[in-house]
Parts: structure tokens; C-alpha cells; sequence
């Protein structure tokens, strides 16, 4: 069988979480699961892991409790899940979409939701990320409803990440905005114009693929052609919407483009005090189904860590031997295969207003006899 350089078989392995990890869990009532996942050894290259951390969460005080109030709630049980994430020696961790609110956007109401809008750079929430990161040596990946006070206030949905310095290294937006089920996003902020971003962290490239751009294979293409090792999928999504979807696309992802994935997703349900109808004919309702948590990290080579709970608060960590990610371009060839010349020339062609389908039709084919 083969080894890795502990000895032990490169492939899944549960890791030991550190006793301090697990009091943390215990106090606050959270899942830890810990996997790793090795690449095979190399003769030129050491290992390169990079340890990483999702968090899954439920809302901590009722969408009807004070502003203020619902951020510090947040702030604190999510600061705990990080201090457990930072005694197992986590590099990276990244938590779920619009993680200091409720997502308020099947209302369609702008208050008090747009309340929690923060500035990216240096809102409250950054802050908070910031003393984190540096004091725990530990990459932190933000995803927050953002307020763009240099831009008219506008807001956008956007993923800050955070140095292990504590600096701010940038920030990342949604590329796609869903218009589907009681995900009304489109009634508060536009389609990102940051691109397709690529960090480089001390411990190995990530990008963040937020939410919704799950569903769109080039969207995670646009990562791999800038050179991403890791790509978090930090989400808010519903059971009867896309559980059937959740466990392929990431996986996919994370196969087709020689990267990890991490796919992450908040639990619980969530109860809005005015009703609002989703479009379809049914009843009024107050509550938005059930968030089904799920969190999984996949790996290039098509293999995955089991997922968090669909009900309970959770932290997943693995260790991903990055060294995977050129070992599988060398086996499988995607990248080297890919005929990125035809598709560009295709999707020129496609988005012209005068554009013909390439269809083959009888008449048109001249050429051959009836
Ligand atoms: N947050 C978000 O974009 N949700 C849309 C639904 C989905 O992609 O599953």
C-alpha cells in the first residue's frame, strides 16, 4: 500500500482532535470531525498541507432580536468555534455566507436586514476576523452582507479574507445571483465585479465561490485558470431546493479543475415575523425551510470527508496535501486537454446578439444525397 510521509496510507484518515478542541465543543454544544487527505509521496516535493476549518452554523438569538444584539451573538459562539478550530492547529478557516445575520433575503424587506451591512475593510465583523487571525496565526475567510459607502452605499455580497497577520489581504464578491425559490438576493445587491480572485495565503492559494456560483462549472474554471489550490463554497441553501445537488457539484468541482473543494452550509430554520409567499401559488409562510448544514471538503482526486450534521453547529477540519492538485493534473490531464481556444471563440460568438447556433440541419447539408 502506498504511505505518505507519516507512515501512514495516503489515502482518508481520521485525525485526533486535541482535548482543548473538544472541551471547547462540549461547552459549545458543536460537532468536531477532523479528516485528512493525502496526496502521494513525492521524491522532489515534501508534503505541502494546508489544514482547513469550516464552520456551520444556526442563527444564536430570534431574527426579531435587536441588530446589535443578534452580530454579538454570532461574534461570540463563532469566536468559540474558531478557538477550537486554532487548538487543532488550523491554517485556514472559512465560514458560511452571510455569516453575522440572518438570511433575511426571502422577505424582500429592506429593513432591518440591509442593517447588517458592514464595511469590508474595516467594519466590526473585520475587526473581529482580524484579532482572530493574528492571534491564532490562522487565514480567516469572512463572508458578510457588505456596505459599499464609497460607492453609494451599495451593498454586495462578499467574502472578506483576512491575513494570518491579522491584515486584510482583499476581498472577493458573489459572481451569481440566485433568482430562484425565496432566494430574492437580487432585491439587495448586484452581481460582483471583483472577478475571479486568487489568494495567496502562506500556506497555499484559495478563492472563495460563493454560494450560488456552485451551479455555474465556469465560474469554478475561472479559479483553476487563475491558479487556485483550494476553493471555498461558503452557502446558504435549502433542503427541498438543492440537497439533491449539494453532495455532486462541488465534488465535481473539485475533479474537473485539479482543486480542492469546501463546500460549506448554515443549519437550522429560520423564522421571519412577516409572512411572504414564494411566487408559486402557495400559502403565505414565516420561515425560510430548513438550512441543512452538510459541510463536506472534496478532493481532486474524487474522494471526500463525510459531511457535518444537517441539523447540529459543526467544524470540519482536513488536511489537503496540496501536492494532490498537479498529481492529478499529471494523471487525468483536464487542464492540459481542455480546448480553452474553442470555448472562447464559442462563447464569442454565443453572447453577439446576432448569434446562430451551430445546428446541422438537413437542408443546410447540401452535400449529401436524400
Ligand atoms: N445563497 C444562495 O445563493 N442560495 C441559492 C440557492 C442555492 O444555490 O442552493
Amino acid at each position: 500500500m502506498e504511505v505518505d510521509d507519516s507512515g501512514l496510507p495516503w489515502t482518508d484518515r481520521l485525525l485526533q482532535v486535541s482535548e482543548e478542541a473538544q472541551k471547547f465543543a462540549k461547552a459549545g454544544g458543536f460537532d468536531i470531525l477532523a479528516y485528512k487527505l493525502g496526496a502521494q509521496k513525492e521524491q522532489l516535493r515534501p508534503p505541502r498541507y494546508m489544514r482547513v476549518g469550516l464552520l456551520q452554523h444556526s442563527l444564536f438569538l430570534p431574527t426579531t432580536a435587536p441588530v446589535e444584539q443578534q452580530v454579538a451573538a454570532l461574534h461570540k459562539h463563532v469566536g468559540e468555534m474558531a478557538a477550537a478550530a486554532a487548538a487543532c492547529g488550523v491554517n485556514v478557516i472559512c465560514l458560511q455566507e452571510a455569516w453575522t445575520m440572518p438570511f433575511g433575503f426571502c422577505t424582500r424587506e429592506k429593513l432591518p436586514w440591509t442593517e447588517f451591512a458592514e464595511n469590508a475593510e474595516e467594519g466590526p465583523t473585520t475587526t473581529f476576523c482580524q484579532k482572530i487571525a493574528s492571534d491564532h496565526n490562522m487565514v480567516v475567510v469572512s463572508p458578510i452582507l457588505e456596505r459599499d459607502s464609497r460607492h453609494g452605499d451599495t451593498l454586495w455580497n462578499t467574502a472578506v479574507v483576512i491575513d494570518n497577520s491579522g491584515a486584510v489581504l482583499g476581498k472577493t464578491r458573489k459572481n451569481h445571483i440566485p433568482r430562484v425559490g425565496d432566494f430574492n438576493e437580487s432585491t439587495y445587491y448586484m452581481e460582483g465585479n471583483t472577478g475571479h480572485r486568487v489568494f495567496k495565503t502562506e500556506f497555499g492559494r484559495i478563492a472563495v465561490n460563493i454560494c450560488y456560483g456552485r451551479h455555474h462549472p465556469l465560474n469554478w474554471l475561472a479559479y483553476a485558470l487563475n491558479g487556485a489550490e483550494v476553493v471555498f463554497n461558503p452557502s446558504a441553501t435549502v433542503g427541498l431546493l438543492s440537497e439533491p445537488l449539494w453532495s455532486i457539484e462541488a465534488r465535481n468541482a473539485a475533479i474537473a479543475n485539479h482543486y480542492f473543494t469546501c463546500a460549506i452550509n448554515r443549519v437550522g430554520t429560520e423564522y421571519y415575523p412577516n409572512e411572504f409567499t414564494s411566487g408559486d401559488g402557495g400559502k403565505a409562510h414565516n420561515d425560510f425551510g430548513h438550512f441543512y448544514g452538510s459541510s463536506y471538503v472534496a478532493a481532486p482526486d474524487g474522494r471526500r470527508t463525510p459531511g457535518l450534521s444537517r441539523i447540529s453547529n459543526g467544524l470540519l477540519i482536513a488536511d489537503l496535501d496540496l501536492n494532490l492538485c498537479r498529481q492529478m493534473a499529471d494523471q487525468w490531464g483536464f487542464r492540459m486537454t481542455g480546448r480553452y481556444e474553442m470555448y472562447a471563440e464559442d462563447l464569442s460568438r454565443a453572447i453577439r446578439h446576432d448569434f446562430q447556433p451551430n445546428i446541422v440541419t438537413r437542408k443546410q447539408n447540401t452535400g449529401c444525397k436524400e
